[in-house]
């Protein structure tokens, strides 16, 4: 069973830039932030461990996920899956989740933290991969709140929204959100809602901006690095 810190962060104090860079699409709205290998220490074994794994619908966050289970051996809990789960599961909160998801609105936070944080306690695992969230500042505020802890790694998967829509589209697992209706609605909200909460992570020099087109191996070599200091 993992240990509930405060926060660990501060292993992993590696901003070294602030400065505001206005080239590019998504880089007009984030603070650049750097990363390399040396900068980011190992963690003791044991404590808690929260990478929370950011991008658009579609950018590639479930795929890099599981390529990054694979070589470091974290526990992926993503929030999209806990809550079609809970609509699955025929739960009284299922038909409101649902119509969210239809959507493509933020479920409240109240909800998804639970379901966070049940994942989370069941776990043996340190390490937490967290997708998906948090969507909205007040998602972060209730998982601070919560579980009492900070990410450690914030990975952002910059994805144009033209590559997005076209993954989506191809995405084919039955997701009743995965039409084009919703996803421009969800497109939406990502730029209300979670720009926000990038741009609070890249202050903080916690933010790891990934360009997302590529093919997938491509994107997990520049993935890799940043988890490099981390044994399986
Ligand atoms: N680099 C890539 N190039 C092309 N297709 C990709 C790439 N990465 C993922 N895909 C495909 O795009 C689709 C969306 O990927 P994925 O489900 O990982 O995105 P996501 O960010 O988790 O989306 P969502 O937020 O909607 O859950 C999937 O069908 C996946 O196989
Ligand atoms: N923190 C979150 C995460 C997801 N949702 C809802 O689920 C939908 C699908 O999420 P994916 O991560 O699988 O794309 C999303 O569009 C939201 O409706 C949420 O409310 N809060
Ligand atoms: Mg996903």
């Amino acid at each position: 069973m993992w240990r509930r810190v405060a926060s660990v962060s501060h292993l992993f104090s590696h901003s070294k830039s602030t400065k505001f860079n206005q080239q590019g699409a998504s880089t007009f709205k984030i603070w650049e932030t750097f990363t390399s290998e040396s900068e980011i220490p190992t963690p003791s074994k044991g404590s808690l461990f929260v990478t929370f794994v950011l991008g658009g619908p579609g950018s590639g966050k479930g795929t890099q996920c599981a390529k990054i289970v694979e070589a470091f051996g974290f526990t992926h809990v993503s929030a999209g899956d806990l809550l079609r789960r809970e609509i699955a599961s025929g739960s009284a909160y299922g038909s409101v989740i649902l119509s969210t998801i239809r959507e493509g609105k933020i479920v409240p936070s109240q909800v998804t933290v639970e379901l966070i944080q049940k994942e989370m306690e069941s776990s043996d695992n340190y390490k937490f991969l967290i997708d998906g969230f948090p969507r909205s500042e007040e998602n972060r505020k209730a998982f601070e709140k919560t579980i009492g802890a900070e990410p450690d790694v914030v990975l952002f998967f910059d994805c144009p929204e033209q590559e997005m829509v076209k993954r989506v589209l191809n995405r084919n697992q039955g997701r009743v959100d995965d039409n084009i209706d919703t996803i421009k609605k969800r497109l939406e909200i990502f730029d209300e809602l979670n720009w926000p909460v990038i741009n609070y992570y890249s202050q903080r020099g916690k933010l790891h901006k990934i360009n997302a087109v590529g093919t997938v191996d491509e994107i997990f070599e520049k993935v890799r690095p940043i988890f490099a200091p981390l044994s399986k």
